[in-house]
C-alpha cells in the first residue's frame, strides 16, 4: 500500500518501520521539519490511506485536509475529540473513510469490551464504586489520556450511579475519579478499579511497547481503503 505519514514522531517513525517491513510504501511524511510538504500536495492517484498521529491542536485539522483530498484517513491523535461531531458531518459530506482509536492495541481493545461488560454488570448487583487510572511518560501532553477517557465514558453510559467524570478525586458519589499519572518513560497503563467493603476487582492494561499501537493503525490503515463512513477498533475486530 501507498501511505502518507501525518506526524513523525514516537508513534510516526515506528509506523514507518513496522510499515516497511509490512511491504508497504511510505509516498510522504508531513512534518513540521518540512513544512514545503502539505497534505494537499496528496490525492487519491497517489495514496491509499493517510496515518495521523500528531497532536491535540493539529489533529482535527489534519484530518479535514484529508477528507478535502479523498484520502482515507487513520488517526491515532488523541486530545481533539471535541470536534469529532465536526469531522464525522465532513466525513459524510465528502462520501470519505475515517478511522478513529484512542487506542489502537488490541489488548486494549478487549479491556474496553471487558470494561463495558463489567460496569454494566456491577450496576446490576450495586455496593461497588469504581475509579480510573492512567499513568504515562512525561512527553504526553494531554491529560486524561483519550484510552482512559473511552474508558471512562463507558462507564458513564453502563454505570449510571457515575454521572460526570473528572481528573482528580471524586468529592461527591456520582463523580468519576479519571486520575492521571507522569512519570519516565512509562508507554501506557490503565486501570479501572471497582471496590466495596468487601472485596475489590481490578481491569488492568500495561503496554511494555508502542508495537501492539502500530500493529493496530497498520491493520487499520490495511482495512480501510473500500470502506465509506466513519469506522473503530469494534468494526476491525468485530467486539
Ligand atoms: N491511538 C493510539 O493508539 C495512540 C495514540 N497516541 C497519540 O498520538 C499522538 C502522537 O503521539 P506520539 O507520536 O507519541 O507524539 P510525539 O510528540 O512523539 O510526535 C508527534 C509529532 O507530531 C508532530 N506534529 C505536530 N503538529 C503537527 C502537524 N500539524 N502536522 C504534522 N505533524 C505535526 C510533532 O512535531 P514537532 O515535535 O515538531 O511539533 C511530532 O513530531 C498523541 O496525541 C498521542 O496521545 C500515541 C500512541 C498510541
Ligand atoms: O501519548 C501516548 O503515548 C499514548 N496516548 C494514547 C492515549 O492518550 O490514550 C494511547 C496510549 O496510551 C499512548
Amino acid at each position: 500500500m501507498k501511505l502518507l505519514l501525518i506526524g513523525y514522531g514516537k508513534m510516526g517513525r515506528a509506523i514507518e518501520a513496522r510499515a516497511i517491513a509490512r511491504g508497504h510504501q511510505i509516498v510522504g511524511i508531513i512534518d513540521p521539519a518540512h513544512p514545503e510538504v502539505t497534505i494537499a500536495d496528496f490525492s487519491p492517484a497517489t495514496v491509499d490511506a493517510a496515518i495521523e498521529f500528531t497532536h491535540p491542536d493539529a489533529a482535527f485539522a489534519n484530518v479535514q485536509a484529508c477528507l478535502r483530498q479523498g484520502l482515507p484517513v487513520v488517526c491515532g491523535s488523541t486530545g481533539w475529540l471535541h470536534h469529532f461531531p465536526e469531522a464525522v458531518e465532513l466525513c459524510q459530506q465528502t462520501d470519505g473513510s475515517l478511522f478513529y482509536a484512542s487506542n489502537y492495541s488490541v489488548g486494549v481493545n478487549l479491556f474496553f469490551h471487558f470494561n463495558e461488560y463489567i460496569a454494566a454488570k456491577m450496576h446490576q448487583f450495586g455496593g461497588y464504586d469504581v475509579q480510573v487510572r492512567e499513568i504515562h511518560h512525561t512527553q504526553k501532553v494531554d491529560q486524561p489520556s483519550g484510552t482512559a477517557l473511552t474508558a471512562a465514558e463507558a462507564i458513564l453510559r453502563h454505570f449510571p450511579a457515575k454521572t460526570i467524570w473528572r481528573n482528580e478525586e471524586a468529592q461527591q458519589p456520582n463523580e468519576l475519579a479519571v486520575l492521571s499519572e507522569r512519570t519516565g518513560q512509562v508507554v501506557g497503563t490503565h486501570i479501572v478499579t471497582y471496590s466495596s467493603d468487601a472485596d475489590s476487582l481490578e481491569l488492568k492494561h500495561e503496554a511494555h511497547t508502542r508495537d501492539g499501537f502500530v500493529d493496530g493503525a497498520l491493520l487499520a490503515a490495511e482495512w480501510l481503503p473500500g470502506h465509506q463512513g466513519v469506522f473503530g477498533m469494534k468494526d476491525l475486530l468485530g467486539l
